[in-house]
């Protein structure tokens, strides 16, 4: 038996949980929200307790220095030694890493560089490995990839149509991500429906701080809204989404930016933030919508732009059996998925309204009996395959110490 921790830095939050493997069960989760925003939330759930408190968490360094204290402090371990492994998703695994990765100097290096890759994620991500490897010396750190799931994109989805030469040069592609999440999503969602994941045509909308859309098909990654980095697609809380990017240059001429200045202003000052000029967050203006035309606008983008690359997912799976939401918006925010089916009855969705008001982090069925596509809300676990991750590659590493050993 071992304690696993697995690390989960989204743009707008950290979570962690402690994971006894191989048994799967919860020690302890821990999640710092609203990061970066006046006030945050830190939440604490253990064996038998669960501490909440309101407080500013300016940046993800802060959370992980949190973290490291509350496993001590809150004695859900009495020392690091009882952590057998550290699992750590990161976003950006670029052309260099296909797949779970065990961690050393070299690796996480390399996993600094793709910090053009994801730039609201790898620097935090890194930056918190970095911190743990030094808490936490000899302990097998693990990192797992967002890309790695999105691997099977075909070159007709993944390249972009500019000189076929960038993408050999410089790997200018599509990598997505939020893949661990659609890895976790799209195999409970095929157990739910009790229908082999192969047979299935499903789109999953993860819709969090960060926000994608996946199509699935013969159970593998299809194609997905993200990009080269996490900016391009839908709309998402600090985002800009999809955007011509003649009016980049443009804009960066009129504004009098660096390169760098622009990209930072669509990624963490665009998206409903910037359209609303309320908040990031989908609770602040569903609470404001009714007020504040700019908030209205923003929540009527957001589930527009959703809908487009739904139907452009359905157009190039030639049909849709399942879609599923998931992430902070899609497990805990009925009327988004509510305004979202109501634009997809062209396809045949209905979604019962009572059970899907009822529906709050927890999974469920949400679509009628008679709908032509099967509809279901599913937390997503990314901690869960992070520490999956991290016991199958300690076991890769042991197996390979006794080769080793034998061999002496
Ligand atoms: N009850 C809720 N709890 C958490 N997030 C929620 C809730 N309702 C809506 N949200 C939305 O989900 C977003 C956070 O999603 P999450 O998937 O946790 O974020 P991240 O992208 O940082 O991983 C918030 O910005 C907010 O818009
Ligand atoms: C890639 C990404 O945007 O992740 P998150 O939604 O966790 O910020
Ligand atoms: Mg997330």
């Amino acid at each position: 038996m071992s304690k696993i921790l697995a690390i989960n830095a989204g743009s707008s939050s950290l979570k962690w949980r402690l994971i006894e493997m191989p048994t799967e069960k919860v020690i302890a989760k821990v999640a710092a929200e609203r990061i970066g925003q006046a006030i945050g939330t830190i939440k604490v759930v253990g064996n038998g307790f669960k501490v909440v408190r309101e407080m500013p968490v300016p940046s993800h360094h802060e959370a992980v220095q949190m973290l490291l204290k509350t496993l001590t402090e809150q004695k859900i371990i009495n020392d690091f030694s009882e952590i057998g492994g550290v699992g750590h998703r990161v976003v950006a695994g670029g052309e260099i890493f296909h797949q779970s990765t065990l961690i050393d100097e070299h690796v996480l290096e390399q996993i600094e560089s793709l910090a053009e890759y994801a730039p609201l994620h790898n620097p935090a991500e890194a930056e918190g490995i970095r911190a743990f490897m030094a808490a936490l010396p000899g302990v097998p750190e693990v990192a797992v990839f967002d890309t790695s799931f999105h691997q099977t994109l075909s070159e007709v989805n993944y390249l972009y149509s500019i000189p076929y030469d960038y993408y050999q040069q410089y790997g200018a592609r599509k990598y997505g991500a939020h893949g661990t999440s659609y890895r976790y999503v799209s195999q409970r969602a095929a157990e739910l429906v009790q229908q082999p994941l192969q047979d299935l045509k499903m789109v999953v909308a993860h819709l969090g701080n960060g926000v994608s859309l996946d199509a699935i098909k013969d159970g593998q990654s299809y194609n997905t809204s993200m990009g080269f980095t996490p900016l391009a697609g839908v709309t998402m809380g600090t985002r800009a989404g999809d955007i011509d990017a003649s009016l980049v240059a443009h804009l960066q001429e009129k504004l009098n930016l660096t390169t760098e200045q622009m990209i930072d202003v669509l990624n963490t000052k665009s998206g409903l933030l910037g359209l609303s000029g309320v908040s990031s967050d989908m609770r602040d203006l569903l609470a404001k919508e009714a007020t504040n035309h700019r908030a209205k606008i923003a929540v009527e983008i957001f589930v527009d732009r959703i809908v487009q690359y739904i139907g452009a997912y359905v157009a190039q799976l030639n049909g849709l059996d399942t879609l599923v939401f998931t992430a902070g918006i899609g497990e805990n925010e009925s009327e988004i998925r509510l305004r979202i089916c109501q634009s997809l009855g062209y396809l045949g969705v209905e979604i019962d309204e009572e059970i899907n008001a009822k529906t709050r982090g927890v999974e469920q069925l949400i679509s009628t009996p008679t709908s032509k596509v099967k509809v279901l809300v599913v937390p997503t676990d990314e901690e869960l395959m992070i520490a999956r991750d991290v016991v199958e590659l300690g076991q890769i590493e042991s197996q390979d110490l006794k080769v080793a050993h034998a061999q002496k």
